[in-house]
Formats: structure tokens, sequence, C-alpha cells
């Protein structure tokens, strides 16, 4: 297989380092959009990482590097590293005023991740409740900014976890979105369905689904969930000595589908199309529908934790327009500008947004 030589920047020392890839491996284009405030690039290896290989030469170790990369142990790093980090991604909560002018003259629209976004992360994936409080806050916001929620999950399952039908909805990765489905100021039509780039992929994830779930069973902990267009591979309560088992797993159900790619989020492996489509281009499409196709003043605000939120900061980044924010307690490369440490945290600047909207009425 041909090789081909990338150069990133080395978001921890700033230094260039060179990695080499297999063109499977990199899927994503490698590019450095201007900075935004606040912000700097960190495109690294782990970005690449973030497309696991299947087929060809990538060995299950390297699976299961990948797997440990998403471990929090790996997060650890120096007071030192921390605070240079934070330099880099101050919180939003501190940088609200500097936010908020940039803002200025512009229609925010928010973009919001579910898992460890709105409501913290949690061994069951299936009760990984938000609580009322930040149900109340989403709503306010509202009703003050087009708002999204952008998920990794099936559109039904985070509806149902959210319940706000003046919402757009974005599951499965950005490969299944509808429009609100009751009021809102911003789409007063019927619900529709307004995009799914995946749809004859249907078919397969299901087989595939079915596969996982057979071949998975003799590992305790796994757990295969059915996203719709995509598939999730949980192993956040598998024993660590039983990664590989389950890497490879997972590889002998994929090498037959060559459609299929690989990508990682917060102890999840992530099967999905092929198709060049991500929480980025879920971004655009709903700018588009909402008529911001080719506006600059529009100011798009994306806050999300994991791994697959990066296409939707690295579309911001290249629009230039807006920015993103990164939910985490831990220095992470990252393409968004700024952070904010935990979903209360997340609360806190959503209600801001909310009563700075209301006084500037
Ligand atoms: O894009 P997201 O909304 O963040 O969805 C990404 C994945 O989120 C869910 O898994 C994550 O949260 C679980 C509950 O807290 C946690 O148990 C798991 O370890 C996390 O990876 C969801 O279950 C996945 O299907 C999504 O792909």
């Amino acid at each position: 297989m041909t090789k081909q030589k990338v150069v990133v920047a080395e978001a921890k020392s700033g230094m260039d380092t060179t990695v080499v890839v297999p063109p499977a491996l990199f899927t994503a284009e490698v590019k450095k959009p201007p900075l935004m405030p606040g912000g700097y690039i960190t495109v690294s290896k782990k970005k690449l990482l973030q497309n696991i290989e299947i087929n060809g030469g990538a060995r299950i170790n390297s699976w299961v590097e990948s797997m440990r990369a998403s471990s929090p142990t790996s997060h650890r790093k120096s007071t030192q590293d921390q605070t240079t980090w934070m330099d880099r991604h101050p919180s939003a909560l501190k940088m609200f005023d500097e936010i908020t002018n940039a803002s200025k003259g512009k229609q925010i629209v928010m973009f919001l991740d579910y898992d460890g976004t709105l409501s913290p992360i949690v061994d069951d994936p299936d009760r990984a409740y938000m609580s009322d409080a930040m149900r109340a806050t989403v709503r306010k916001l509202a009703g003050c900014f087009p708002t999204a929620i952008v998920s990794g999950r099936c559109r039904d399952k985070v509806y149902n976890f959210v319940k706000l039908a003046e919402l757009y909805y974005a599951g499965s990765h950005g490969m299944d979105i509808r429009g609100p489905s009751k009021g809102s100021k911003y789409k007063k039509s019927a619900p529709s369905v307004l995009c799914q780039p995946a749809s004859e992929y249907l078919p397969m994830i299901d087989e595939v689904y079915g596969l996982l779930m057979e071949k998975t069973k003799s590992t305790p902990g796994a757990k295969v969930e059915n996203n719709k267009f995509c598939v999730s591979v949980h192993f956040r309560c598998v024993e660590e000595k039983k990664w590989s088992e389950l890497a490879a797993q997972v590889r002998s159900v994929l090498k037959d589908y060559p459609k299929l790619r690989l990508t990682q989020g917060r102890k999840v492996l992530e099967i999905r199309p092929t198709i060049k489509w991500d929480k980025g281009k879920a971004l655009e499409f709903l700018l588009e529908s909402l008529g911001y196709a080719n506006c600059t003043d529009v100011f798009p605000i994306y806050i999300g934790d994991d791994r697959t939120d990066e296409d939707a900061f690295m579309v911001l980044r290249e629009r230039g327009q807006g920015f993103g924010i990164l939910v985490s307690k831990f220095p992470k490369d990252t393409s968004a500008s700024y952070s904010l440490q935990e979903p209360s945290e997340v609360m806190d600047f959503l209600q801001l947004l909310v009563d700075w909207k209301r006084c500037s009425w």
C-alpha cells in the first residue's frame, strides 16, 4: 500500500511531527484554517487515529492503542500542561463578554452535542438522562436562537432524552436531520425530514448490527447500540485486558464491509458509512436550511465533548465564523476555541446567553 507523508502540528510541544499514514487512515484533510479568538489549531496524530483502518495493514494493537487514547488515564497531564492548554482554550464562561462582543450584529445559531455535553457520561448509554434544569435552559435557549442537537445517537433516541419539539435534531452523527416538530420562531411549517444522506446503508447497518451483537456477546460488558445509520460498540464496561479481544471481534465483522468505516468516541467504537458526511457537514447543512449559507452575519456556536465534534469545530474555523467550545476537564487536541469543564458549566453558559439576549431585546 502506498504511504503518504503528512506534516501535522503537535499540540503539546508546538513542534511539527511527521506521521506516515496509509491513505485509508487519512480520510480527513489536514488544513490550517484561520485562527479564531482565544484558540489555535491543534491537529495531531490523535486526529488521524480518529479513523481506524478496518482492512489492510492496521493491526489490532493499533486499534487497542486508539481505544486506550480515549481512556481518562491517558489524559493525565501536568499542571503546567493544564495551564498552557487553558491559556489556549480559555473558559467560555470567563470569556463570555468577548464572545458576545464578537457576535454583535450577527445571528447566533446554537449547535449542541448530547452525551457529555447536555448529559453527564454514565456507564449505561440507555440511562444518559439530561436534568430537568438543563432541559428548561435549552428550551429558553431555543426561544432566543435557532438551536440544533447534533448527536452520534439515533435521532429518535436523542429526541426521547431531550423531549423538546422546537429544536432541530441531527442524529446518527448528522446523517439523519429533521426540523422542529412544533412552533419554533425559526420554523413554523410541519416537521420534515431534511436530510438522510446515508439511507441506502440502512439494510447494511442492520445486518452489521446483528452480526456485531452475535460476535461480541462472549465479551462481558460489551454493548452494541443500533443508531440507525451507524452502530456503536461500547467498551466502557469491558475490562481493559479484553479490549483486544473485542477489537478482533469487531474487525472480523467489518473486514467484509469495505463501505463502512470505524471512528472512535468516548469508550466507543463507531461504525458508519464511508460517505463524506459528519457533524461538520450537518452543521453546514443546517446553516443552509436556516438561510445562512452565504451570510457573513451569522455566528454559529457549537458545543461538544467528543472526537466526532472536532469535524464541526474544524468547519467553523474554516468558515471563520463563530467558534467551537470543547467540554473537557482535561487538555485534549482540539480545533475548538474555548472550553467548558462539564455539562453543569454548559448549562451556566447557555443560561448566560439567554440572559444576555433577553437584556438586549
Ligand atoms: O454525539 P454524542 O451525542 O456525544 O453521541 C456519541 C455517543 O454517545 C453515547 O455514548 C457515550 O455516552 C454514554 C452515556 O453517557 C457512555 O456510556 C458512552 O461510553 C459514551 O461513548 C451513545 O451511547 C453512543 O451511541 C454515541 O455514539
